[in-house]
């Protein structure tokens, strides 16, 4: 899979701007500040509907705009689909697939595979829990698009579950007469447990593939120091490893039972795949808290790779970015991973210093100026 041509309106820093890319290598050079990331971010958005650095949508239109656009051209076994997303913050994104209108937004994931690595990833291991949330369901969601429609039901779920809790807890320390009315709560706790189940399954099974994959990729990024492992830990306590639905909806339905009167006390939902984590290890310490600065960022690089890695196995060829990486590694690590990135269907690489890539990945070049994309090799 590669993006043959990306083209921006009222996106970040650029007006209107468009830019034909190549299968293979592809850097984009220029100084700080003048927009490389804000084209990386562009396709990013494309692939998992947010931005790999802000929470929001309103700082993706140009300051003054009232909403962006981003079209791109994404060729798959020789056929090529182009993907359109309108952002208009505050509001649903429209979309187009093709010549149609999408119906809704996500209908777009899983047209764009890609898997994008930046210096925020650090946050990946240092961070807290949802951000190692975002990067299993973004990746889930990548290798099996239909998890987009069950994240959906499942956070809706907890949404209206928490609206329910927190009335009631209002009501009650406002002194209402009997604390809300929680008489639909055994509902919602139902549908908890069966979108929380699915949405719980489909990460164990992701873990499960994954963690080989990660600890491979620390391996060849660190050149043998040390092991890494992950594990997924949830919220739940599951009597054996499974990944059977009915079982693990049961799992949910007895911890929903258990924290009732902790929830109802605390006015929101405590149990569920919105609270569960994964766990990093390297050696026999946890990553987090413990790894130093260049530990923590070759982890963050290998839980990346990983899932670079995960995907072609499944026979999936993603889109590949490097945003702002090469900087950070001395000559061996640059080296070693253009080794392992060498062979990307599409690799776009973002950088200050053309001398900071190894000279294996440095395809076609473009230079990036403030607004505008110049292809010059
Ligand atoms: N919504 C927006 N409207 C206008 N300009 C914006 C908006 N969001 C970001 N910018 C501008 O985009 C620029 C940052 O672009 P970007 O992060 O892509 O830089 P970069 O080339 O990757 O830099 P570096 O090499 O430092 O990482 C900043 O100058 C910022 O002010």
């Amino acid at each position: 899979m590669y993006v043959r041509r990306l083209e921006l309106v009222d996106f970040r820093s650029y007006e209107r701007v468009g830019v034909d890319l190549e299968p293979g290598a592809n850097v984009l050079v220029g100084p700080n500040g003048v927009g490389k990331t804000n084209l990386v971010e562009a396709l990013g958005y494309v692939a998992t509907l947010d931005s790999h650095r802000v929470a929001t949508d309103a700082p993706l239109v140009r300051m003054g705009a009232g909403s962006a656009v981003i079209r791109c051209a994404v060729v798959h076994e020789g056929r090529e689909l182009l993907v359109e997303l309108e952002i208009v913050p505050g509001k649903a994104n429209r979309a187009r697939l093709g010549r149609s209108p999408a119906r809704r937004a996500r209908d777009v994931l899983g047209a764009l595979r890609l898997v994008l690595f930046a210096p925020e990833d650090l946050e990946l291991v240092r961070g807290d829990p949802a951000e190692r949330r975002r990067y299993l369901d973004d990746l889930l969601v990548s290798r099996q698009p239909r998890y987009a429609g069950v994240r959906a039901d499942y956070d809706r779920v907890v949404k209206q579950r928490n609206a329910l809790l927190r009335t009631a807890y209002l009501a009650r320390k406002t002194g209402g007469s009997r604390g809300g009315d929680l008489s639909t709560l055994a509902v919602w706790d139902t549908h908890l447990a069966r979108h929380g189940a699915e949405l719980l399954a489909g990460r164990l099974e992701l873990v499960a593939a994954l963690a080989p994959h990660v600890t491979k990729a620390y391996d060849a990024v660190a050149a043998g120091r040390g092991a890494a492992g992950i594990a997924y830990r949830p919220s739940v306590e599951l009597a054996e490893p499974t990944t059977d639905r009915a079982v693990l909806a049961e799992a949910l339905t007895a911890a929903l039972d258990e924290s009732r009167s902790a929830e109802i006390e605390r006015g929101t939902t405590l149990v569920g795949p919105h609270r569960d984590d994964l766990t990093l290890t390297l050696g026999p310490l946890p990553a987090r808290g413990y790894a130093s600065h260049g530990e923590s960022w070759s982890y963050a690089l290998a839980l990346r790779l990983a899932g670079y890695d995960l995907l072609r196995s499944d026979g999936i060829e993603p889109v590949l970015v490097l945003d702002d990486v090469f900087a950070e590694l001395d000559a061996g690590r640059r080296e070693r991973l253009a080794e392992l990135v060498g062979g990307a269907s599409q690799l776009l690489v973002t950088c200050a210093v053309d001398d900071d890539v190894p000279a294996t990945l440095r395809g076609t070049r473009y230079e990036v100026g403030e607004g505008t994309v110049r292809r010059v090799g």
